[in-house]
């Protein structure tokens, strides 16, 4: 901001086509030295820092824009980030009238990468993207944040057991949670994708006291989205015609698409379909196991269709849930209405307020089977808790049990 205000812009929301890729000293990215004059039209093409609204384009100075919004995402170099941030800087997802700041944060190793991810933002000329800081330094690029995309993680390598990819994820997860508790605005949403996601969630969570501990979240929206591709071609509907299609547990195989709750043009769809078998023995494990599939097909991660399916959650959480409607999050369990054990991060259908609060839906029926199933997933996170219970301020030392056949929906 007060680069902006040095670049003599009064009101900085009011900005259109105004951007600055800057590194964490507030510096533009491609110069890592202040530009000798912070006007310096020809650095960066739209960077203009001089750039007044008032001299120049009467009909978007009358537009009304709302106060820019900080967003923050780890792992900004990687693969599902180079769909995502587009996404987000089009206006797609907090809306047309929202100018957003970006706070990238990277690594030594992927901060000339993430350079380079500034500059085809700028490219974009993108009239809603106000601002792009680059970095290293969580303590930096957590602050103020508004909503922060925690993508960056370890990935699991071959010889590596569950246990051991929970501990180093862990240690980044603290480290960020302890950085958000710091710096970030105190009414931070935190959406967690870097896997295993939910304790991940958790861990980071329990580092960051400050923070409202409903405002966490890991991504299961991507396992509702494949749920209701699946439920969609078996019923030959369209996807639109789905609702209360809802995700249980962890974003692990032991994920539990709950098609008992699930309608079709407002019907069950278990009466729509009307082939029991086919939900227990096809559609549940497809689901499951759906990232594994493309991993199979493409050696590679989903990347794009998480990317869609972070926005659909962040667009979840800022629109109001249509009547009889739900969405899917990983959220805090304390005090949930199903039962499950409080202290954890689990996914459940839930409905939003506004401005990024929701509720958990509380008249969801659970049938002999999917208590089961609800239960076996909930099991699978108590131990993950236990495995990292080193990781969480004041938490009883615990046995970690996890056994190697726990896997998330990529492994295979
Ligand atoms: N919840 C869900 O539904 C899904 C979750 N995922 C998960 O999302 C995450 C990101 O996926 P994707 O973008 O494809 O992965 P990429 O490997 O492309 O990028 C992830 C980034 O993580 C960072 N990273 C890697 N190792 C470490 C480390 N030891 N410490 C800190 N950061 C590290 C790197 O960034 P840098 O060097 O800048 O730190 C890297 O760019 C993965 O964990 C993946 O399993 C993927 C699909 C679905
Ligand atoms: O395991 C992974 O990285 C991919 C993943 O979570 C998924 O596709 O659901």
């Amino acid at each position: 901001m007060d680069m902006l205000r040095r670049a003599g812009v009064a009101e900085p929301h009011r900005w259109p086509q105004a951007m600055m890729a800057a590194t964490e000293q507030g510096w533009p990215a491609a110069t890592a030295a202040p530009l000798a004059s912070s006007n310096g039209a020809d650095s960066y093409g739209v960077f203009k820092l001089s750039y007044d609204v008032r001299n120049e384009d009467q009909e978007l100075l009358q537009k009304v824009w709302k106060s820019c919004i900080r967003v923050a995402v780890s792992g900004a170099a990687g693969n599902i980030s180079s769909h995502l941030l587009f996404m987000l800087a089009s206006g797609g997802v907090f809306g047309m009238d929202q100018p957003v700041s970006f706070q990238l944060l990277g690594s030594e190793e992927s901060l000339l990468k993430l350079e380079g991810v500034a500059m085809e933002l700028e490219d974009s000329l993108y009239p809603l993207l106000r601002e792009v800081r680059i970095g290293t330094d969580p303590r930096n690029l957590f602050k103020d944040a508004d909503w922060v995309i925690l993508l960056g993680a370890h990935p699991r390598t071959p010889g590596m057991t569950r246990a051991e990819l929970l501990d180093i994820n862990g240690q980044i997860f603290r480290e960020q949670g302890r950085a958000l508790d710091e710096v970030a605005s105190r009414d931070c949403k935190v959406l967690v994708v870097g896997n295993p996601c939910n304790t991940n969630a958790l861990i980071c969570m329990e580092n960051a006291p400050r923070l409202r501990r409903e405002n966490f979240h890991a991504l299961t929206r991507l396992d509702e989205n494949r749920a209701k591709c699946q439920l969609a071609l078996r019923a030959g509907r369209f996807y639109t015609s789905l609702s209360r299609v809802a995700v249980w547990g962890n974003h692990s195989t032991t994920q539990v698409p709950d098609f008992l709750n699930a309608r079709i043009a407002g019907e069950p769809a278990v009466d729509v379909i009307g082939v029991e078998r086919w939900f227990r023995e096809e559609f549940t494990p497809t689901v499951a196991n759906r990232g594994g599939a493309i991993i199979e097909r493409c050696s590679r991660s989903t990347a794009a269709s998480t990317a869609v399916s972070i926005a659909d959650a962040l667009k979840s959480l800022v629109t109001p849930t249509p009547e009889g409607d739900c969405f899917s999050s990983a959220v805090c369990t304390d005090g949930n209405p199903y039962g499950i054990a409080e202290g954890l991060i689990f996914s459940m259908p839930c409905r939003s307020k506004d401005d990024g609060r929701y509720e958990i839906v509380d008249d969801f029926v659970i049938d002999e089977w999917l208590d089961e199933k609800i239960t076996a997933s909930e099991e699978e996170l108590l131990k993950e808790r236990a495995c990292v219970s080193h990781l969480i301020p004041n938490a009883p030392p615990a046995a970690c049990e996890i056994t190697l056949d726990t896997m998330l929906p990529g492994e295979i």
